[in-house]
């Protein structure tokens, strides 16, 4: 499709002080795409989201351009300024304030977001908190964040971005600092949440199988260029570059031998992971 509607990354170059760290970086996510951002520690997955979301600091110099649905947006924009962009980030504890309980602290952003009253915001966050897997948010609602998991804070973080019914959602790393369980929680409450005709999602992660497991699409990045992209499971069965081919083959031996059965939940887990890895062999 290139009817110009979308996220439309093009030759993103980032530097500071003299010092390339992002060559030509594009890519385009289109309207209810799942598309993956993957790369080592150090490849340039955080400079690009950051510059995505405009919350590059005014040390970088940026060049290239970035449309959504054919607008040309500037590089640096007020957090969560971004017009139909949301995101999710790794820390969400840093994200919630720990001592305050979850309604006084969400629903006012809710009510901002969805202009709405208090008593609309509640039922708008109650069902969203569904939505991402809660069966009582009513209880969630009335916790503070330090009574919640990992998985759940972020749960949680997720449901309040898609308070603002997002065009894009942007998680950087949302699963990364989590248990196998609580991984598998937040990729199905993002699945839920995004795909055709809801959220486009551009998941950013160092993890292949849970790229595979959750999207359709892969951008590749290897210090600071885009190695290789195009459809998963393409990907996945004949990847090009050779960092790709590398991750690919770690991938595959670092999930085999982890899917031998030690538990119920824990082989629900990752026999899942590993299937799309596996249905591309
Ligand atoms: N403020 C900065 N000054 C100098 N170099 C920087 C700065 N921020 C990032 N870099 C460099 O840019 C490169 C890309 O960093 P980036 O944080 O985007 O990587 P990443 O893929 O997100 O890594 P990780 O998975 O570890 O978060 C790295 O080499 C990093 O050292």
């Amino acid at each position: 499709m290139s009817d110009g509607t979308g996220t439309d990354l093009r030759d993103l170059g980032v530097s500071v002080a003299g010092q390339s760290l992002l060559h030509h970086v594009g890519f385009r996510v289109q309207p209810g795409q799942r598309v993956a951002l993957l790369g080592a520690s150090g490849s340039g997955k955080s400079l690009t989201v950051l510059a995505l979301l405009g919350l590059l600091g005014p040390q970088f110099r940026v060049q290239g351009t970035l449309r959504v649905d054919g607008c040309e947006l500037p590089w640096r924009q007020a957090p969560g300024r971004r017009p139909g962009m949301a995101a999710v980030f790794q820390d969400s504890q840093a994200a919630l304030n720990p001592v305050v309980r979850l309604d006084r602290q969400l629903l006012p952003a809710v009510a901002r977001r969805r202009r709405t009253g208090a008593a609309e915001a509640g039922q708008v966050m109650a069902e969203l908190l569904r939505e991402v897997g809660f069966e009582d948010p009513e209880r969630i609602l009335r916790a503070h964040p330090s009574q919640l998991s990992g998985g759940q804070r972020q749960r949680v973080c997720l449901a309040l971005a898609m308070a603002a019914s997002p065009d894009l959602l942007v998680a950087d790393e949302p699963t990364t600092a989590l248990d196998m369980i609580s991984q598998r929680q937040v990729v199905e409450a993002l699945r839920r949440c995004t795909g055709p005709g809801r959220s486009a999602l551009l998941f950013i992660t160092h993890d292949l199988a849970v790229a595979a497991d959750l999207c359709d699409d892969v951008v590749v990045l290897d210090r600071g260029r885009v190695v290789e992209a195009g459809p998963m499971q393409q990907v996945l069965r004949s990847p090009r570059a050779a960092f790709t081919v590398a991750l690919v083959a770690a991938a595959r031996a670092g999930l085999r031998p982890a899917a031998t059965p030690v538990g119920p939940d824990a082989r629900t887990g990752l026999e899942s992971v590993a299937a799309p890895l596996d249905a591309a062999s």
